[in-house]
Formats: C-alpha cells, structure tokens, sequence
C-alpha cells in the first residue's frame, strides 16, 4: 500500500555546508516524500545524498534525498519549496555587503532556473547580502512577492535568546527574544519584545547588559566566522531555513521573523525586511505588525531605508 504519511518535495540549491545542513534536517524531520540537493559541482550533491539516505536506517527517516550535480535542474520539477543557498560564504574581516557582487550573479541564474522548473514553488533565499538576494530572486523569478522569502531573523532571533540565556544561566526554553530589520549593520534586535519565564528581560537584567547583548547579537554571524576562519555558520542557519520550509509545507501559520516584502506595515513601503510574518503554503500569509518602542521603531524604518538602496541597487548585477 501507499504510504502517503510524507508529502511533498523540496529543493536545496547549493550542497556546501549550509545547503548540506539544511538538506539533512529536512530529511531528518521525515514530513517530506523528497529532498533534492543541488550543486554545480558534479558528484558532491550525489555523494552527500547517498550519504544521507545509507544514515536513513539509523536515524529511521525515510525521506528519500536524491543530489544532482552539474548545474542541472533535472529532478527538481514541481517542487513545493527551495531553498537557495548557493553562493559565497565570507571571511573573516569581510561584511555580507562584499559578497553582492558575486552572489548576485549567482543567485540571478539560480533563480531563473527555479522559476523555469519549479513555477509554482516557494523560494527561501539564504545567501548573503541576505535582504539583497531575497529581492534579487523576486525580480529574477518574477514570482508573486509573498512566494519569496529571506531567512534571517530566525536565526538573528536564536542568537538573541541564545545569548540571554548564556549570560543568564537559565534554560533557552525560558527565553523568548525577537530580532528585525535587516541582516547586517541596521540588524534591529528587540528588547521590549523579550521575556525570561514570562517576565520582562528590563526586569531580570541590567540596560548596559541587554545593550551588551544586542551588539553581539547584531555581530553574531562575524563571531562565528572569526573563530571558524574559514566559511560561516551553517547549524543554525540550517535550523532556521528548515522550519521555514517546514511551516510552509505544513500550511503551518506559524509567526515568525523572516525576510518578507513589507508594503504598508509600520508606515514602511515597498522593501524587502526583516518583519514578523505568519508562514503557510503560499508563503508570507501576512506580515504581524507588533507593538516596538519608539526607537526600535526608528530602527526598523533606518534598516528599511538602507536595505531599499542596495536593492535598487541589486536589480543592475
Ligand atoms: N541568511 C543567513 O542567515 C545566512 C546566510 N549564509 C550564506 O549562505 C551562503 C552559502 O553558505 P555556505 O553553504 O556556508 O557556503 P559553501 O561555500 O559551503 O557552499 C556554497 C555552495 O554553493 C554552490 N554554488 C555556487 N554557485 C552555484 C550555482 N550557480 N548553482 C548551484 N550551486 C552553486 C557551491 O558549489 C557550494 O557548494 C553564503 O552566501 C553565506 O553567506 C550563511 C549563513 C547564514
Ligand atoms: C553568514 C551569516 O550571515 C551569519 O552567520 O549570520
């Protein structure tokens, strides 16, 4: 008989650490009928995939990941979701922004590709300058705006929280954090919005403290590649960008901070940003406008401001 308990396929551009990560946590949640790596390199998506699947009777998933290489999108056809993660990850003493030029290019192909093959499909980019690239595959794709998302907050938000809890010694799961704007310099992380055990994070901690953990917050990605030397972070990357594929698989409804394009909310028009958003099959259901503080507030509509410039700018690469 059929086994119809898994539903679905999804496709991750780019087998490197970030797109092998992903591929192998989507596997491992065992919802999806179809994980599809991809790379231009012949051999390595096919090598990981095989990988994958021989750890399937260990882990007891039976998602079947399949890799193809060479560039090709043969077997990608009428996916439900891809995730773009191909381009270059940067090095140390570099900011996302120096990646445009190059990842541009790359992320323009790519999504030109997706929409051939995959026209129906959810896009959610990864590569950096993130805000830039999501924008980028929206104008490459052409697809409805709501179809194409960034992650970033996700992960930003998890950095936020994993950092109150360290400084705080209590469980992350006590901990409850929010993280806006843009993935780079105007990063707006929240702290009206973040609770411990329920309790205001103002109550539990010390200004010069939580302003301590809003800058490394905002830094969080630049901390990891310093230590890393080479390459940049990859396992909580890879656990944002999955749940995002997830939530949309599952039509989930699920709030969470993403790349979305915003178009009206908080008196901001027309960008890609980093918002709240509730996710479903189609993408961005809404953009949840929360209550943020004045200066928060300024710091959303600066980001904004900032991310529209190089996103007219991406549209000429
Ligand atoms: N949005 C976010 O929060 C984060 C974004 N990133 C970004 O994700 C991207 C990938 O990072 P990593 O996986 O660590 O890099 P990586 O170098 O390990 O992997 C990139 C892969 O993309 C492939 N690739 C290049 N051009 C391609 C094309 N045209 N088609 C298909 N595949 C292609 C490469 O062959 C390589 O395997 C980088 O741009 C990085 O900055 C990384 C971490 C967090
Ligand atoms: C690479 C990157 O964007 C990050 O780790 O935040």
């Amino acid at each position: 008989m059929a086994d119809t308990s898994r539903q679905g396929k999804v496709t991750v551009v780019g087998a490197g650490f970030y797109g092998s990560t992903t591929a192998l946590r989507l596997a491992e949640y065992d919802v999806f009928e179809t994980v599809v790596l991809t790379d231009i390199v012949e051999g390595k998506p096919e090598g990981i995939a095989l990988d994958m699947n021989q750890s399937r009777p260990i882990e007891g998933f039976e998602t079947k990941v399949v890799g193809v290489g060479g560039g090709s999108y043969e077997g990608t056809e009428g996916s439900d979701v891809v995730v773009i993660t191909a381009g270059l990850p940067r090095k140390p003493g570099m900011s996302r922004m120096d990646l445009i030029e190059t990842n541009a290019k790359i992320v323009r192909q790519v999504a030109e590709n997706v929409a051939a093959s995959s026209p129906d499909a959810v896009i959610i980019v990864v590569s950096n300058p993130l805000d830039e690239m999501t924008a980028l595959a929206q104008l490459a794709t052409q697809f409805p705006k709501n179809r194409v998302m960034g992650q970033a907050g996700m992960l930003d938000t998890a950095r936020f929280s994993n950092n109150v809890a360290e400084e705080l010694g209590v469980p992350v799961s006590s901990v409850r954090t929010l993280t806006l704007g843009s993935h780079g310099d105007t990063m707006v992380p929240v702290p009206s919005r973040c609770t411990v055990d329920g309790k205001p994070l103002s109550d539990v901690m010390a200004a010069d403290r939580i302003e301590h953990l809003v800058d490394r917050t905002r830094n969080g990605g630049a901390e990891v590649v310093a230590l890393l030397k080479t390459g940049s972070a990859y396992y909580a990357p890879s656990a944002a960008a999955a749940r995002m594929a997830r939530a949309v698989m599952e039509d989930s409804g699920a709030v969470m901070p993403v790349c979305a394009w915003v178009d009206g909310e908080y008196g901001i028009n027309g960008v890609y940003l980093g918002v709240e958003a509730e996710i479903g099959r189609q993408g961005v259901r809404k953009v949840v406008e929360g209550d943020l503080s004045e200066s928060e507030l300024a710091g959303l509509r600066e980001a904004a401001e900032a991310v529209r410039a190089k996103q007219a700018d991406v549209a000429d690469l």
